[in-house]
């Protein structure tokens, strides 16, 4: 593992989108919220599939598992980025995208994990509009609360707008690559 990128940004701003076309590249995607997700799904016996999809069926569990995941972590920041990374099989690959960063402790784990060299930050940013578009609406109890405002106020190594509508992702994909130098 040569780097991994700590991808963070609001709701329906392309996280995953990105992520996902990053992926050709000796890399492989990490999700913080997927060991929330499985835990979940186990203690309620849902679906994992559908809990792990970008599919509606996991928002109406959206805000018990924030709750719940925000107990964990008043005990043990790193609880879930330990996880998240035990869970990949990050050894095998160049980069680690972590596609769902969203606390300034999330960051912070990774810094003191693995030092700051291996670590590059991206925020993404996409307009009200966009992310309206894309299906968002607010949602007080989610959209209010630090799971979702906690890193409004952080710096990163690099911004980038995803607001025109690309589906091949191309165009911004290169700007990443280009300003991290990761090709
Ligand atoms: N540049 C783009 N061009 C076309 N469609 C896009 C682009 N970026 C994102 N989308 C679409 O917008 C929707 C939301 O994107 P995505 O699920 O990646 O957001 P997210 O930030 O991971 O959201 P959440 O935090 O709610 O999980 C998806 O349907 C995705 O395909």
């Amino acid at each position: 593992m040569r780097k991994i990128l700590l991808i963070s940004g609001k709701r329906k701003c392309g996280k995953d989108f990105i992520s996902e076309r990053l992926l050709n590249r000796q890399a492989i995607i990490v999700r913080i919220s997927e060991p929330i997700k499985r835990e979940w799904a186990r203690k309620l016996e849902l679906d994992i599939n559908a809990m792990l999809s970008d599919g509606p069926y996991k928002e109406q569990f959206r805000r018990d598992m924030i709750l719940w995941s925000d107990e964990v972590r008043r005990k043990d920041y790193g609880f879930f980025c330990r996880a998240a990374m035990k869970e990949a099989p990050v050894d095998t690959v160049d980069y680690v995208i972590v596609s769902d960063i969203r606390r300034k402790n999330d960051i912070r784990w990774f810094y003191e994990t693995y030092g700051h060299e291996m670590i590059q930050t991206v925020r993404l940013i996409s307009q009200l509009e966009t992310r309206k578009a894309r299906g968002w609406q607010f949602t007080a109890g989610i959209d209010d609360v630090p799971s979702e405002c906690d890193l409004d106020d952080s710096t990163f190594d690099l911004e980038l707008v995803n607001d025109a509508e690309d589906e091949s992702g191309e165009q911004i994909i290169d700007r990443l690559l280009e300003k991290l130098q990761l090709n």
